[in-house]
């Protein structure tokens, strides 16, 4: 796991490297320079190309005019520098990498406070106005150069961080910041890329290595944590030799109704898919012959109006209860029996958050590590409305400790919450994957893993990231633009195998 840091941890780690690695503050802004220069020859290796700089005058304005001179080291030959001048501090890493500049053959021009600010004809723009050090809202000077640049509409390549951007926290609405392509940003994604409000300015972002101390940074326990393929490798089991279908364990989904028997098929044969040992769908008596024939490997538990269906729950190593099941009494009862017979975690999505929504009692009942897997309107139905998704992931983070569950906050960068109070943050899945149906697919992975005997926590980060892997192991090569459910339950035991590679 990648631990994210808010901005306050990361100066400390920064500072933390620089007095115990030990290396200089400049030397450090050096390496991350170079870091971020590795990354930015691969993208842009047209040398002859004109970029300009916007650099401030703290450290990310320091971090970029090193950015010029390695690149003018690279026969970069059309780098011009603008030095934003709007306040009379200056870092001193800044300094003294101002000084290291003049001795090379880029243009340096000085951007008074209040003075017009210089045409660009310029293809690529570097933006160092201003990164982590972010602590207010921007306005005068260096919003109204921020909205220049933006007005450019050129490629805006972001040291770190794109200017007036807040690196976390709450993102105010309509912030003035860059608009950027790329961001190259030092050591971690910053926690607001991962969250919604950055899609105006974080097209896409690549993190680079600049060394700063692991053993401080785990140190420091953060709740924010973002996950990586090793660590789904490492959580992953084989299946054994001699191993039968008792092993791994019999998934109960309770699902469906006539008119959306759809979700029913597609969250129990994603159970399937994802290895369960066995799994029977609770459907209605209507849709026996869609699963009988679409999924035969499915066991029926059919359901009849006005009759509580006979289920023997210790039969069951898992129960999933939501996709399609319809809001009204009948689904009521049926979830109410369900919490009231089940003591082991449960998997819930779609109506039945819906009813726990409506009934919040019920919330305090469900079994100790069940799993709820909110889309955000499901979410806010649950916890109430929220404004923005920093506080989204604040509220997901006191719910699953309050009520002892794992809260699953879909999403691009789908968020699972734990009792432990940790957050993390996937790092799979793509837009092809925003159809129909993609969350009951996500719901049977769940349930299919918690069969296999995975904690709940385990459970949902393997299938979050599962999920959005063969989604992304579809879509990218293909470049496809959609990716409907049912192909990628296809491609599960493919992704799965891969992974335990
Ligand atoms: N040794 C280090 O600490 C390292 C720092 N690095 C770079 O340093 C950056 C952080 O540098 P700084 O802490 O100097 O901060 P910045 O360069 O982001 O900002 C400079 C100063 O601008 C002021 N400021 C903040 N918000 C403002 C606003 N809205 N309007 C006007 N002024 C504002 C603050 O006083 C702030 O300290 C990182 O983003 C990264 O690029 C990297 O070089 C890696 C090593
Ligand atoms: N842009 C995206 N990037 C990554 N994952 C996505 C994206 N869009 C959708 N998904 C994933 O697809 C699923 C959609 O779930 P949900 O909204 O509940 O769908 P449905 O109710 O139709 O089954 C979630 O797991 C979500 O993370
Ligand atoms: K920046």
């Amino acid at each position: 796991m990648l631990p994210l840091l808010i901005s306050e941890q990361i100066r400390e780690g920064d500072a933390y490297t620089i007095a115990n690695e030990p290396i200089s503050s400049v030397n450090l802004m050096e390496r991350a320079s170079r870091a971020f220069v590795g990354w930015f020859v691969n993208r842009f290796p047209d040398k002859n190309e004109p970029i300009t700089f916007y650099c401030g005058t703290g450290n990310n304005g320091g971090d970029g005019l090193a950015i010029a001179r390695i690149l003018c080291d690279h026969h970069y030959n059309k780098l011009n520098v603008v030095i934003a001048r709007f306040s009379e501090k200056s870092s001193d890493d800044f300094k003294a990498n101002y000084e290291r500049l003049k001795q090379t053959c880029v243009t340096i021009k000085e951007l008074e406070k209040g003075t017009q600010i210089p045409e660009d004809n310029s293809r690529v723009i570097i933006d160092a106005l201003l990164g982590s050090g972010l602590n207010k809202p921007l306005a005068g000077d260096y919003a109204r150069l921020v909205n220049f640049i933006n007005d450019l509409d050129k490629t805006v390549v972001a040291v770190d961080v794109p200017t007036g951007f807040f690196s976390d926290g709450e993102v105010p609405q309509n912030a003035i910041a860059i608009k950027a392509g790329l961001v190259i940003t030092f050591q971690q994604p910053k926690i607001n890329f991962l969250l919604p409000e950055s899609a105006p300015y974080v097209d896409c972002w690549e993190a680079v290595n600049i060394g700063i101390s692991e053993k401080f940074v785990h140190s420091l326990n953060s709740p924010y944590q973002f996950v990586e393929e090793k660590d789904i490798r490492q959580i992953l089991k084989p299946r054994h030799h001699f191993s039968n279908k008792g092993t791994y364990g019999h998934v109960l989904l309770i699902a469906g109704q006539e008119k959306t028997m759809g979700a029913a098929l597609l969250s129990s044969s994603a159970a399937a898919h994802a290895g369960a040992g066995l799994t029977t769908a609770c459907i209605p008596e209507s849709g026996l012959t869609a699963l009988n024939s679409y999924l035969p490997e499915v066991m029926a538990i059919t359901r009849r109006e006005n009759t509580m269906p006979q289920i023997e729950w210790d039969k069951f190593s898992t129960i999933a209860v939501g996709p399609g099941l319809g809001k009204d009494g009948e689904a009521l009862a049926l979830l109410k029996t369900i919490i009231k017979n089940y003591k082991k975690p449960l998997v819930i999505d779609a109506d039945a958050l819906n009813l726990l929504a409506e009934n919040k009692e019920l919330l305090t009942m469900l079994p100790a590590g069940s799993i709820l897997t909110p889309h955000m309107k499901e979410f806010d139905r649950l916890f109430g409305t929220h404004s923005n998704w920093w506080q989204r992931l604040q509220t997901s983070i006191v719910k699953a400790k309050e009520l002892n569950l794992c809260i699953i906050l879909k999403n691009d960068y789908t968020i699972t919450a734990t009792p432990a109070g940790k957050a993390y943050f996937n790092s799979t899945g793509n837009p092809a994957m925003a159809s129909g149906g993609m969350g009951d697919v996500l719901t049977g992975i769940v349930a299919a893993l918690l069969a296999q005997k995975y904690k709940p926590a385990d459970a949902c980060i393997m299938a979050v990231y599962i999920h959005g892997k063969a989604g992304d192991e579809l879509a990218l090569p293909n470049r496809m633009n959609v990716v409907l459910p049912g192909k990628l339950i296809t491609q599960l035991p493919v992704t799965m195998a891969k992974l335990k590679a």
